[in-house]
This record gives structure tokens, C-alpha cells and sequence, in this order.
């Protein structure tokens, strides 16, 4: 692949994923590049989700490798899959919680998953990762529907790295929160990339969050990586949904 990232953390390679007789990605190909808050845009429906939900094992692929960290998701065992799952955090769109259960309960769930630790320990991460998020211990024993849509967002991101993963992916994190309480939010995952390492994979449609926390994007069209560079590689495009995209009315709208 033109471009490759040699110290790429996903590296995504000709995938093809269909539903029924409709193709959505077409032997497209990524890299991600260690410790980038990569951005990836593109129309509605164009599969930015597919392909995030491809690369963490939910949707099948009809053909294509997967590589994160470095091992082959096809050909990994069991265990080594759940070695590689381990060091990842996912945030879903709308933040999706267990209406259920508690934000304790919430964010220690991934840690049951994988680590035998006592109630004590789950409690004391718990309270860390809120605190990593910018929330007070006083909200672990409430529901999600006693959250706002911001707090959700950011129990959600608590969730994501309850683990302390290397990797985390966020599908629309913004999406739902008003304009400050998406630049808060945009400042969070920025803030908790440079203290702990991380490498973001964002699905977005937020300009403002592609401008300030994004190093780089990605575009989809076509079920194809149709660009990837960063923003001032997108405005430069003479690609016409590029162009309308990052220099359209709403583009300029944005304060850089
Ligand atoms: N499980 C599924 N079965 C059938 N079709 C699906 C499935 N999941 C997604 N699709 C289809 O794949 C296409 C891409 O969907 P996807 O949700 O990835 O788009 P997107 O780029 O994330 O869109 P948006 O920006 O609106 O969230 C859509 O046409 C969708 O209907």
C-alpha cells in the first residue's frame, strides 16, 4: 500500500465487507499509526461504523487481514485474540451503557471480563477512571438515565479505559452534546491521549473535533480510503465531497 505507517498500530489491509448483495467496504486499506488521534469521516452510510465494528471481530469480513498490535486477528488463538482485546477500549455510539446496571457497575464490567480483583481494587478503578473523565465518585451508583448526555459520554469513556488500553476506539463520541460540552469533551480525549499514550481511532462528523483533536484523517467514499492526510491536506482536496466537505458553509462556520 502506498504510504505504509511502519510503526502502525491497526493496520488494516484490502477489506471487503458485504451485506446480503451490497458492498460496503471494497479492498479498502488503513493504517493507524501509533500514539494518533486519527479522524475518520465520510458521507452517512458510508460504513465508517462497519468498518470500525469489522476491525474489533463484530461484522465478518467477506475477504481481507486485520492486524492490531501486530498480530493477525484470523490467524491469533483464542488467546492471543483476547490478549489484543484486552488492550483495546471501545466507546459506542450513543455511548451505549447497560441501562441496568450502575455507572459502577458500567465501568467495572470490562474489568470483571478479564481480571479476577477484588471489590476493593474494582472500587478504587472505578473512581480513577472517573476521575480521569473529570467526574465526581458521587455519580457510581446512579443509572444512565439519570445522566445527562454528556456524563454518559464520559462514563462511557471511563468504561473505554477501564482497562488501561493502548487503543481506543470512539464511534461519534460527540454526536448528541452541545457545542461546549463537545469541545469539553474533545479537550478530554485530547488531554488523556498525550498523558497516557493513547492512540484514538474517531469516527466523527464533528468538524470542530477533526480540527482540534485530530492529527490526522481519513476519509470513506466508495467503500475505499479515498484520503488520509491531515486537515490541511483535506481542505486542499479538489475532490468534490472533500471540498464541500471541509470548505463547504458549515466548514467555515468553524473557528480554528
Ligand atoms: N448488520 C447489518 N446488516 C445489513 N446492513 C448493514 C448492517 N450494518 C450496517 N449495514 C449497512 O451498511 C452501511 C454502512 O453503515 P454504517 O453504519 O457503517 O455507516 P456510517 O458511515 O457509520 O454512517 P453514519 O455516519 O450515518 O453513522 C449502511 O447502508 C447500513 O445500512
Amino acid at each position: 500500500m502506498a504510504g505504509e505507517i511502519s510503526d502502525a498500530i491497526i493496520r488494516v489491509r484490502d477489506i471487503t465487507v458485504q451485506f446480503g448483495t451490497t458492498r460496503v467496504l471494497d479492498g479498502l486499506n488503513l493504517d493507524v499509526k501509533r500514539g494518533e488521534i486519527l479522524g475518520f469521516v465520510g458521507p452517512s452510510g458510508a460504513g465508517k461504523s462497519v468498518l470500525t465494528r469489522t476491525i474489533i471481530g463484530l461484522v465478518p469480513k467477506l475477504a481481507g487481514r486485520i492486524e492490531v498490535f501486530g498480530v493477525d486477528l484470523d490467524r491469533a488463538s483464542a488467546a492471543e485474540r483476547r490478549g489484543v482485546e484486552r488492550r483495546w477500549g471501545i466507546l459506542f455510539q450513543q455511548g451505549a451503557l447497560f441501562s441496568s446496571l450502575t455507572v459502577r457497575q458500567n465501568i467495572q464490567f470490562p474489568v470483571r471480563e478479564y481480571l479476577k480483583v477484588s471489590q476493593r481494587l474494582l472500587d478504587e478503578i472505578m473512581v480513577a477512571k472517573l476521575g480521569m473523565v473529570g467526574l465526581k465518585p458521587e455519580v457510581a451508583d446512579r443509572f444512565p438515565s439519570e445522566l445527562s448526555g454528556g456524563m454518559i459520554k464520559r462514563v462511557a469513556l471511563a468504561r473505554a479505559l477501564a482497562l488501561d488500553p493502548e487503543l481506543v476506539f470512539l464511534d461519534e463520541p460527540t454526536s448528541g452534546l452541545d457545542p461546549i460540552g463537545a469541545g469539553d469533551f474533545d479537550e478530554l480525549v485530547r488531554t488523556l491521549q498525550r498523558t497516557l499514550g493513547l492512540t484514538v481511532f474517531m469516527v466523527t462528523h464533528d468538524l470542530d473535533s477533526l480540527y482540534t483533536a485530530c492529527d490526522r484523517i481519513a476519509v470513506l467514499g466508495n467503500g475505499k480510503i479515498i484520503a488520509a492526510g491531515s486537515m490541511a491536506d483535506m481542505k486542499a482536496s479538489k475532490h468534490p465531497w472533500l471540498n464541500q466537505y471541509f470548505n463547504g458553509k458549515r466548514a467555515r462556520a468553524v473557528v480554528v
